[in-house]
């Protein structure tokens, strides 16, 4: 009997990309890692030296029903069909290439990642029969695949119209774009594609579906997560966090403390790197269903790997959960002096083996939301910095009553100083880059619209750059056409001198505004911790209506970085370069719309906070 082939459960993207691979719908990709195909699959390296060596390969899905076998081939992993995917919700809906071209052919083929606007419906009206691609793929819609379906279904019922899913995932790279339109071009064949328009108010008939999938942030799962050193102060903080939490009351609030969970949940386990990545998945696992019913889940290990804390921020996300990561910083010294438990001690004697900072790797966080360092403070203070920057990113407010407050002030400190502190950060102005491709039509007409609109607001200042910029051209005569017609001064105009978006632009920036998402990739790529104050304008704008209106300026800028919404393509300003006046009207149109909705909010003289 030959012996059972090894299994492989891939990422939510790679089991989207092996639907499209396996429906047609990636057509010419028949397989996964063709050269140049933006459709991967990473495998461990045993597995892959397992296929290099001829072998085969069962992908299953998280349930372990086999999908597919794969094996090497001539140009990349070709990829055997054995079972589909028969469950889900609207699983009648995901119809193949093939079976769409024979039950619908002859509408128009409308893509749809969000909710259905005014503007939208009126369009779509407009078009006739039209075939609505839902696109439900990891990463691609604004909201959950099941509520983007039961939103354009009930579009659908208004108009003469078929739904059906496409499971088309966000791969995040310059080379998506061109499989969207491959992959609309399958389900379409000969019928017209068109996209839809940006803009409008999302329809009032779907109220309930956008509520649902965007809950205040009163009402959304949180997953706090410390991290740092054995004896950093984790459980210390977290602790006191969680009695604030129950203090305050209307949340349900669940500890999942590092040593609490090894004597329960991961009993058993050693602190080898095996055994630590799976006890954090374990806490990553439980958490993020805890957020997913809308519960707040305060873990404290030591979670030492960048990897799997980043496993987990995923799956959080994937459950509808914001993610809040607390790097407890404090320096190995303080944590050795304290040795609370006699284990550094112990450890430096080579009693205990792998022990984190002694003998093993502690992988600093490069995406912390707050950085700690508790040396030589309170527990009091130190949590403070952990309160102030969840109410500036607008999860939670556990500002103590002001009596309380003024109680607990101790040495001159005062219940206003955290606002004071807040504002100190914001005392120098407020620092814009706009960016394109060639630096010499849309984001000139940005930085000088925002320019003129902020007036002589000093508190804000407006730059751009291109990521390939021209050097020192003016603005592209058109566009220098619509800015005149639209109240930009000759001056301005004159003295504008396009230049390359470099790194140390990007590093000076408080906030980097993209035409397109494959602007946002390229600086992502040169600066990738810079991923919270990266967003195209038309995802910064939507996101920023997701917070109170009473967050403003800088404060706004660290709120949408932790509750940014998805950069989708409807977000995307295009290039009116070389198409004429009408062309560069729309775009100045889209642009205006934008800079209306979140320069008011940028501007510190209006903000609403202050
Ligand atoms: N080898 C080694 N390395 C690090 N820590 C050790 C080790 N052996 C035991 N301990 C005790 O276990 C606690 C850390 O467990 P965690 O589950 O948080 O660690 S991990 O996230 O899985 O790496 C940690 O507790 P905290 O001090 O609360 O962090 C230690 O007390
Ligand atoms: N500002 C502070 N914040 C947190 N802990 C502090 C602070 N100052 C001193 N400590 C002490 O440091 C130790 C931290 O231990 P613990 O919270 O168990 O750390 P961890 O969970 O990271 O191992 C405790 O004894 C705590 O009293």
């Amino acid at each position: 009997m030959s012996s059972p082939l090894p299994q492989h459960c891939p990422q939510p993207r790679e089991l989207d990309d092996l639907e499209l691979v396996v429906s047609g719908a990636a057509a010419p990709i028949a397989g996964f890692n063709e050269p140049g195909s933006p459709i991967t699959l990473s495998l461990p390296d045993d597995l892959a030296s397992h296929l290099h060596g001829g072998g085969a390969v069962e992908l299953v899905d998280p349930e372990g029903l086999p999908l597919a076998r794969v094996t090497e081939g001539a140009r990349g992993l070709e990829v055997e069909p054995l079972t589909h995917a028969q469950f889900g919700p609207f699983r009648r809906l995901y119809l193949s290439p093939a079976a769409v071209r024979e039950q619908h052919a002859g509408r128009t083929v409308v893509p749809i990642s969000d909710l259905v606007t005014d503007v939208q419906l009126r369009q779509l009206r407009r078009l006739g029969p039209v075939l609505l691609l839902a696109l439900v793929g990891t990463g691609t819609p604004a909201l959950s695949p099941v509520g983007l379906l039961r939103a354009t279904l009930r579009v659908a019922d208004q108009l003469d119209a078929a739904v059906v899913a496409v499971p088309l995932a966000d791969h995040d790279s310059l080379t998506d774009p061109a499989l969207r339109v491959s992959v609309l071009t399958n389900y379409a064949g000969t019928d017209p594609v068109v996209e839809l328009e940006y803009g409008g108010a999302v329809l009032p008939e779907l109220a309930d579906i956008a509520g649902a999938e965007r809950p205040e942030p009163a009402e959304q799962g949180l997953v706090l997560f410390f991290t740092g050193l054995s004896g950093s102060g984790k459980s210390t903080l977290a602790q006191a966090l969680m009695d604030r939490l129950l203090e305050q009351g209307g949340r349900t609030v669940t500890s999942l403390d590092g040593d609490v969970v090894r004597r329960n949940l991961s009993a058993g386990l050693t602190f080898s790197k095996e055994d630590r990545e799976t006890n954090i998945r374990r806490i990553g696992w439980v958490a993020a269903e805890i957020s997913r019913h809308g519960g707040v889940a305060v873990c404290s290990p030591i979670a030492p790997f960048d990897r799997t804390r980043q496993q987990v921020r995923a799956m959080v996300q994937q459950a509808g959960g914001a993610f809040f990561l607390v790097h407890v910083a404090t320096p190995l010294e303080e944590c050795e002096r304290r040795d609370r438990k006699g284990l550094y001690a112990k450890a430096r004697r080579g009693e205990i083996p792998d022990f984190t900072g002694i003998s093993s790797p502690y992988e600093e966080p490069q995406d912390a939301d707050v950085r700690v360092d508790t040396t030589g403070r309170s527990i009091e203070d130190a949590l403070e910095d952990v309160t102030v920057a969840l109410r500036t990113a607008g999860y939670l407010d556990l500002a103590r009553a002001k009596t309380e407050q003024a109680e607990t002030a101790v040495g001159g400190r005062t219940s206003a100083e955290p606002g004071a502190r807040a504002l100190a950060t914001t005392e120098r102005p407020l620092r814009v880059l706009f960016v394109c491709t060639a630096n010499i039509c849309r984001s000139p007409y940005m930085e000088l619209r925002a320019r003129t609109m902020a007036g002589r607001d000093v508190s804000i200042e407006f730059a751009s750059a291109g990521t390939h910029g021209f050097r020192s051209h003016s603005v592209d005569a058109t566009m220098a056409e619509v800015l005149a017609d639209r109240g930009v001064s000759a001056d301005l105009i004159a003295g504008f001198a396009s230049r390359p978006l470099t790194r140390d632009l990007v590093e000076a920036a408080d906030l980097v505004l993209t035409a397109e998402a494959a602007h946002r990739t390229f600086v992502l790529d040169e600066v990738p911790h810079a991923f919270r104050k990266v967003l195209t304008l038309g995802q910064f704008a939507e996101s920023a209506a997701r917070v109170d209106v009473s967050v403003g300026g800088a404060d706004l800028v660290t709120a949408v970085g932790h509750r940014r919404a998805g950069a989708t393509d409807e977000h995307n300003i295009r290039d009116p370069y070389r198409r004429g006046k009408a062309a560069a009207e729309l775009t100045a149109d889209q642009i205006d719309r934008l800079l209306t909705a979140v320069l008011p909010r940028l501007l510190r003289a209006q903000a609403g906070a202050r």
